[in-house]
């Protein structure tokens, strides 16, 4: 699929902090998960990703999913619309409508678990993504589910660290992307997604041949986002 200049924003984002120096992470903003409750304790999220934007984060994540994560599509585009950032779109996608919501609501990237689809509505979303001008995170949990999105001509592969079908049973650990990008091959840019708090953690999946990761909780938890934010992006420093 051709897509015109331009419309690569979000992968050349994260490549550009990588070539800065910099630890390619996606700051996420999700009202609340399953596992931790609520997570914006009252806080305006607008400032939230001005402050994920000052502290260096590459790019935004915004959890548009409604009865678990708490989150909309007024929330990805009052996000997107204040900051400069590309912003991750991310939700329980199953059908074409839905992606030009999202990219009419600001995303640069849309979200699409394997886990979620078969393998015809897959790559139909996939090809979707491209028309509306949007690249995808295809995120898969395991061995099968990898072999499948590896079929794909990805923009992003996403290694979730969590099995989303669990939802709050599950602790997550990066362990889960270093096993899997073992399987990765060369060339594929791999997000390790979830559960990532430290920034040893990050660092290892950048060493192990990953491309950036996806951190929520531990930044929205944080006593100091934007602290926790900036001490994630200095992981590769020596
Ligand atoms: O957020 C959860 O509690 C969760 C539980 C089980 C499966 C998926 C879950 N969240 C969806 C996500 O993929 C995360 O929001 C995203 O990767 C950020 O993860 P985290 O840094 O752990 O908030």
């Amino acid at each position: 699929m051709n897509r015109g200049a331009g419309e690569r924003r979000f992968t050349a984002a994260l490549q550009a902090a990588y070539d800065a120096g910099r630890l390619p992470l996606i700051s996420e903003i999700k009202v609340r998960s399953p596992k931790e409750g609520d997570l914006l304790a009252g806080r305006d999220p607008v400032v939230l990703a001005r402050t994920m934007v000052a502290s260096g984060a590459a790019c935004l994540s915004v959890v548009t999913e409604g009865p678990n994560f708490g989150g909309g599509l007024e929330l990805l585009q009052t996000v997107s619309s204040a900051v400069p950032l590309p912003v991750l779109c991310k939700d329980f996608v199953t059908e074409p409508k839905q992606v030009w919501e999202r990219r009419d609501a600001g995303a640069a990237c849309l979200l699409l678990m394997v886990s979620q689809l078969d393998w015809s509505q897959l790559k139909a979303l996939h090809a979707e993504a491209h028309r509306a001008g949007l690249e995808t995170l295809v995120e898969v949990h395991d061995e099968d589910e990898l072999r499948l999105a590896l079929t794909l001509d990805l923009d992003l592969l996403g290694i979730n660290n969590r099995d989303i079908r669990q939802l709050e049973r599950d602790e997550g650990t990066v362990a889960n992307t270093l096993r899997l990008l073992d399987s990765v091959p060369p060339g594929v840019q791999t997000i390790s997604e979830s559960a990532i708090s430290e920034p040893l953690e990050a660092r290892q999946v950048i060493e192990a041949g990953g491309s950036g990761v996806l951190v929520g909780t531990a930044i929205l938890k944080a006593t100091d986002p934007a602290a926790a934010v900036r001490r994630l992006v200095q992981a590769l420093e020596d």
